[in-house]
């Protein structure tokens, strides 16, 4: 900006994890969130493999002090494993004993929650030099020393205490940490930018979306992006968050990371929030949202972008991890791009331009009905456009994607990704012509109510039938499957591919397993006590190899989709850091005893008015985290078991006065008043009665 000082940058590490370690990629170490730069989770180490998975046992675990969703990979550096757990604590272990060497709490306020879309998650930290950095819930890159845990420094990343928060990993390369946000439920303009790694000092942002044209574009990428957007875009953010994938390319030497939905998802409110609209065009791409963008590494600077989802009203977010890869493909040797987006199609792209080289729908989706085999853009259905149609529009993928952030690998051995797959559908319907932003809560523009699940028992029946999971082997070359494992649900856990011709992944179903990286063949397992959705990684010490996982049901899956988290076995959340070897024998305590809930809930005496009210302010304030119809998964209360559904004054002391924001139930006064309170209460009691009767027929 105008008269401030450059950053001065003070270089790259030279000492500690050096920017040499990061690119040689050593086998008995894992130094970056998916090990190497190029983010493949591939371990070259061969000790364990298809001959002798059979004799994995438990070498270790740790109970740890949150029981939220778990979704980090662990570091392991000189014989100390880093880990982050949700509420971005972190941990530093000895890798090969378990015991704990220091531990760090960021004390990340609770009524952070509110505005964390998908659960108070961290996927991770990032070392480099003398130091670990983690990026906090409530918007803070701090680093610590790697020996103490000691606080080095700590900067402020987001822009405002309403609208952001940060779940992913930093990474790091060149002296440079790069962190971005999520919040494109929210208000969100989405950003990516670089800090220098021994003081915290910014160096530089980049805006993935346009900010107000009255302010000016802060450079010529988002000028030329302003013009495919339509009404005043800017009023609610615009979205295009960098909250999952960041990957750095020495080969280009460029920054690559995923860009999220477009806010509002529904496109429809943008344009009716124009001043003049005398054109709505709801049809321009909105860039850069759903996109891979590369950026030069020293300088921020825009390199190129291919956009997945344009004009993304489905929340198909492009975050989920980018792998690099050297590959023949089409006849030619080529590094490029591998990456399973939400949206279904899996795609690979020229790393050094974006250059589109080849895309295939890898799972079921009826959202597009192609790719342009030249430009890689997305035939639309035009059902899809649920804002023009005014119809429900059961999207496939779902909100959920295909492939969200659970970390696939990439086998160079093989040639095969390993992609955790969800079959999830979703009910799209636009919000009403008198919906307004709010203070508090998702802004998607979406119909809240138009969203829960009916209490029809066929219904029912049929989504959880069309609901599962499965983990894909993909053959990026061919466009086609090699193999797949299916579950009984989805939401499953990131994999690790390794040269003992090995797959690793947790599940939903509360199993930690390895595959034949060839076959597929189910080779071993370990009852894990609770569902994984994190993914594994492994390390040797003094010549023996460890595979370690966070162990921890949650995010978005357990949170939001009611009826529909039963589909994944209703795991429980009993988080822990296990860790395996070759002949171990540990054992894990027995787990407490399940509570059998039984459904009693007071006489409906309400009326319809109120039901019908209740359930579209549920909708739009609720129902992210305690599911549709009041029915959540492990981490968040089953509203139709809570005392606050039998009694108006305490729903009202929660919902209006706060009483439970130590626990991240932050008042609601600012958006509902005790009217509403009282229809919500009668809403649910509805709801509640109607479960009741299901389950007596
Ligand atoms: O658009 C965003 O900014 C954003 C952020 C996040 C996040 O930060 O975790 C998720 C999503 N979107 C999202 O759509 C989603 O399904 C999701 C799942 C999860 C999770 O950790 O389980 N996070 C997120
Ligand atoms: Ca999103």
């Amino acid at each position: 900006a105008c008269g401030e000082a450059e950053p001065s940058f003070s270089g790259p590490a030279t000492q500690g994890v050096t920017d040499a370690m990061l690119a040689a990629a050593d086998g008995n170490e894992w130094l970056t969130y998916g090990r190497d730069y190029g983010e493949q989770r591939f371990s070259p180490l061969t000790q364990i493999s298809a001959a002798n998975v059979g004799d994995l046992g438990l070498a270790w675990y740790a109970d740890l002090d949150t029981a939220r969703g778990q979704e980090a990979t662990p570091l392991m550096h000189d014989g100390v494993l880093y880990v982050s757990t949700a509420w971005s604590m972190v941990k530093a272990y000895d890798a090969k004993t378990g015991t704990l060497i220091w531990e760090y709490d960021p004390e990340v306020p609770r009524e952070t929650l509110v505005r964390a879309c998908c659960d108070a998650v961290n996927r991770g930290v990032a070392l480099y030099g003398d130091k670990v950095f983690v990026a906090t819930l409530d918007g803070r890159l701090v680093a610590l020393d790697q020996k103490t845990g000691a606080v080095e420094w700590t900067s402020t990343v987001v822009p405002n205490q309403e609208d952001y928060t940060i779940t992913g990993a930093p990474r790091v390369a060149g002296g440079r940490v790069f962190i971005g946000t999520g919040g494109a439920e929210y208000r969100a303009r989405g950003f990516i930018a670089a800090y220098d790694w021994e003081n915290g000092e910014e160096l530089w942002r980049w805006h993935t979306v346009p900010g107000n044209p009255a302010d000016g574009f802060e450079n010529d990428a988002m000028e030329m992006a302003a013009s495919t957007w339509g009404g005043n875009w800017w009023e609610l953010g615009g979205g295009g968050t960098v909250w999952d994938s960041i990957t750095y390319d020495p080969v280009n030497d460029l920054v690559l990371f995923g860009t999220g939905n477009a806010e509002p998802w529904n496109p429809a409110v943008n344009d009716r929030n124009a001043v003049a609209n005398t054109q709505p065009d709801t049809q321009g791409d909105n860039l850069f949202t759903s996109s891979i963008v590369a950026l030069h590494a020293d300088s921020g600077e825009y390199a190129w972008h291919f956009q997945q989802t344009p004009e993304d009203r489905w929340d198909y977010d492009s975050n989920a991890g980018i792998t690099l890869a050297d590959m023949t493909i089409k006849g030619e040797q080529r590094h490029v791009v591998l990456h399973a987006p939400k949206n279904g199609y899996f795609y690979v792209l020229d790393a050094a331009s974006g250059a589109f080289i080849q895309a295939e729908a890898w799972t079921a989706l009826n959202w597009s009905t192609g790719i342009d085999p030249v430009t890689g853009k997305p035939e639309i259905n035009p059902q899809a456009r649920y804002e023009l149609t005014g119809e429900t529009w059961t999207g496939l993928p779902g909100a959920a994607g295909a492939h969200s952030w659970q970390p696939m690998s990439y086998s160079p051995d093989t040639g095969l990704v390993y992609i955790p797959a969800n079959l999830t559908a979703f009910p799209y319907r636009a919000a009403g012509d008198d919906w307004e932003p709010s203070a508090l809560g998702f802004q998607t523009g979406i119909d809240g109510a138009g969203t829960a699940m009916p209490a029809i028992p066929e219904i029912r029946q049929a989504a959880l039938d069309a609901t599962t999971g499965a983990l894909v082997a993909w053959d990026p070359v061919a466009g086609r499957e090699a193999w797949r494992h299916d579950y009984i649900g989805p939401w499953n856990g990131g994999t690790l591919a390794t040269a003992g011709n090995l797959v690793f992944q947790g599940s939903a179903g509360e199993q930690f397993a390895a595959f034949n990286a060839t076959s597929g063949e189910r080779l071993w397992s370990f009852a894990t006590q609770s569902g994984v959705m994190a993914a594994p990684m492994t390390y040797a010490i003094d010549g023996e190899q460890y595979v370690a996982v966070l162990v921890g049901w949650g995010g978005i899956w357990d949170i939001a989709p009611g009826v529909m988290t039963a589909k994944s076995g209703r795991p429980r959340n009993i988080s822990r850091l296990m860790v395996f070897k070759l002949g171990a024998t540990g054992q894990l305590p027995a787990p407490p005893a399940l509570a059998e809930m039984v459904l009693d809930p007071p006489a409906f005496t309400g009326t319809p008015q109120q039901v019908a009210a209740g359930a579209q302010s549920y909708g739009r304030y609720c129902g992210a985290c305690h599911g549709d119809a009041g029915i959540a998964g492990a981490l968040n209360p089953d509203l139709r078991h809570s005392g606050a559904i039998g009694d108006g004054d305490v729903m009202r002391m929660v919902l209006i006065d706060g009483a439970l924001h130590e626990r991240g139930m932050v008042s609601f006064a600012s958006v509902l008043n005790a009217d509403d309170a009282e229809n919500i209460r009668q809403y649910l009691i509805s709801r509640a009665n109607e479960d009741k009767a299901l389950e007596n027929r």
